[in-house]
């Protein structure tokens, strides 16, 4: 059987005394893009320190295509291509010369060098650029170049730990672009706290929060993982709000027009929505329509993460 590109086994680590993540597992099989998502703090960077090889683990193993991480660090490596927060730019190369060097610290044979530096400046959209020193790039092309050298080598897996942060909206859109294009043929994993990136780029998420793994799944699952427990119905011949009030089930309700009120309900909302719906009829309050609200990302990721939620009432 084929070893998952990464494997990561009862992973944990502290900083002098405090646990920066505990017993985080998990695997990428395949390619395409993982978003680690979790608030400032949460352990993102130390996990994806740590499975680049740049920070050692207090306990346990990460695999990379099968080979152990601390055991074979330099051979691991191969297979890793890292952008770290802040991007390890040399700023007094150019283009070239600066992904030349990062081609030779992979360890790429030299009879290779020369193409794959070729090939990443055109898949990062930087070849015009090759003979501009880094230094007077923009910020959204040295992001660019910060994923060049993370890709030059070809590696299976991609880390980049917040790719888009500090760039102005057009660049984010690009950046954006080019990270699912390089998820075309590799696993890309990227740490986040926007919620709007990862709904836009991820298909699958793992969420951490005081460094534990509180969530894994894909995209739709993390959606249906709170179930929604407001409502808006709209009534054509509306009653006092206390009247739905007195509903079972209801324990809020908030007029938001003559007709259209907001009820929450006691816990996640179907059952208590058919009794709402079948008293509106009887009760000839001619319900015209009725809806479960969705929720938000904001509120997904506040709930999974303990926090409180915005009160819409
Ligand atoms: N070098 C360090 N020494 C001590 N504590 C650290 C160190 N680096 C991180 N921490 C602590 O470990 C915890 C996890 O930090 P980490 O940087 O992994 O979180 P993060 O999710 O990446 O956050 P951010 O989104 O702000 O980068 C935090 O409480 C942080 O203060």
């Amino acid at each position: 059987m084929e070893e998952p590109i990464v494997r990561v086994e009862h992973l944990s680590h502290r900083y002098s005394v405090q646990w920066a993540i505990r017993d985080i597992n998990f695997e990428i099989n395949q390619k395409g893009i993982l978003g680690l998502l979790g608030s400032n703090g949460a352990g993102k960077s130390t996990t994806m320190n740590i499975i680049c090889g740049v920070l050692n683990q207090t306990e346990g193993t990460v695999y990379i295509n099968g080979i152990d991480t601390r055991k074979q660090p330099v051979e691991a490596k191969k297979y890793i291509g890292f952008l770290p927060q802040k991007p390890p730019l040399y700023t007094d190369h150019n283009v070239s010369e600066y992904l030349t060097y990062c081609a030779h610290l992979r360890l790429m044979d030299d009879r290779e060098v020369k193409a794959a530096v070729v090939s990443a400046m055109k898949r990062c959209g930087i070849a015009h650029f090759s003979k501009r020193l880094v230094k007077n790039l923009s910020g959204g092309y040295q992001q660019r170049l910060g994923i060049a050298q993370a890709i030059v080598h070809n590696p299976k897996l991609v880390v980049l730990d917040e790719p888009t942060n500090g760039l102005d909206p057009n660049q984010i859109l690009e950046i954006r672009d080019l990270i699912r294009e390089i998820a075309q043929d590799h696993a890309v994993l990227l740490s986040t706290h926007i919620l709007s990136e990862v709904e836009a780029i991820c298909q699958n998420i793992k969420m951490i929060e005081h460094g534990n793994l509180i969530f894994s799944g894909t995209l739709d699952e993390f959606h249906d993982s709170v179930k929604s427990n407001t409502c808006i119905v709209k009534l054509e011949n509306a009653p006092a709000e206390g009247e739905l009030g007195n509903i079972p089930g209801v324990i809020k309700v908030k007029k938001l027009d003559e007709h259209s009120f907001r009820l929450q309900f006691e816990q996640e909302g179907e059952e208590v929505a058919k009794r709402v719906a079948e008293i509106c009829v009887n009760r000839g309050w001619r319900l015209s329509e009725m809806q479960m609200e969705k929720v938000s990302m904001d509120e997904i990721f506040a709930q999974l993460s303990g926090k409180r939620v915005v009160d819409k009432f």
